[in-house]
């Protein structure tokens, strides 16, 4: 099956961004489905961050469109939007003298937190559950209570993660959500992300560790704006293209079945 064949598929057709007045994304065409962990790499200033945002609907394609369920996202309503496409930003800052529970609830998008929650509609049954499951499924609930500033970097992350999940979304979008995590909580995040991909979410997470993105379903490899490559994590991650992308020569090899990408200098 192509694609392009898939229902409910988020596209990149043929996009070109500017960040700032650079082009950051030149001409990327590529499908994110639901039920599938889609790794984004590629070195610094390769255009990742700006393709998540485009794919968001944060920023505005300079030409070609992002499609979701084969409609352009501009189409779909602002509410539509914001609860199908999740995102996790680079470095997010979590309210520190909140409660856990409460940084979730933010995720049903139900109010504003201007010192507390200011309710923009009625809390529902529904968003009670949503709360209860996201905490659940990272893994929160044990903190639920706690203030964020009491909880350590990786904790936040997974409070950030159940954040994004309370909404329910079809697509989780990821920036770099391993960033200082130490080998354990990136881990946690990788596990969290593949539970949820098993129960049909897309994610598309850019990350820099590529031992990491090779646990993904597909890599797409940008390298200048473009993509260099995309596809299963092997068909991607090989010397060739990593040499290319970053200048570096690589071994790529197999240890315990996975697949391992170590710096030959
Ligand atoms: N506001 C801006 N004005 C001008 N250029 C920008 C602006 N924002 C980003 N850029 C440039 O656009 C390019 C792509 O940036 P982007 O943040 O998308 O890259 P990235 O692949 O996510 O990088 P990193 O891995 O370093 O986070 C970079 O060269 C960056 O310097």
């Amino acid at each position: 099956m192509t694609e392009r064949s898939r229902p409910n598929l988020l596209e990149a057709v043929n996009l070109h961004v500017r960040a700032g007045t650079y082009p950051a994304v030149r001409g990327v065409t590529a499908g994110f489905a639901p039920g599938e962990f889609t790794a984004v790499i590629g070195p610094n200033g390769a255009g990742k961050s700006t393709l998540l945002r485009a794919l968001l609907g944060l920023s505005v394609p300079e030409s070609g469109e992002v499609r979701l369920c084969g409609q352009a996202l501009g189409h779909w309503p602002r509410a539509h939007r914001s609860s199908a496409l999740a995102y996790l930003a680079q470095g997010e800052e979590l309210p520190l003298a909140t409660r856990v529970r409460d940084v979730v609830a933010l995720g049903r998008g139900a109010g504003e937190w201007r010192w507390g929650l200011i309710p923009t509609r009625p809390w529902t049954e529904e968003d009670e559950a949503a709360v209860a499951e996201a905490l659940e499924r990272t893994d929160t609930l044990r903190f639920e209570h706690r203030r964020v500033s009491e909880l350590s970097g990786g904790e936040r992350q997974r409070v950030s993660l159940a954040r994004a999940l309370a909404a329910r979304p079809r697509y989780l979008l990821l920036d770099e959500p391993t960033n200082h995590l130490d080998l354990a909580y990136a881990l946690d995040v990788v596990r969290y992300v593949r539970c949820e991909v098993a129960g049909g979410l897309g994610v598309v997470a850019v990350l820099h560790d590529l031992n990491l993105a090779a646990r993904a379903d597909r890599v797409v490899l940008l390298h200048q704006g473009q993509v260099l490559a995309a596809g299963p994590p092997a068909t991607v991650l090989t010397p060739a293209h990593l040499h290319e992308a970053y200048g570096v020569q690589v071994l790529v090899t197999h240890v315990a079945g996975r697949l391992v990408v170590v710096a030959d200098d």
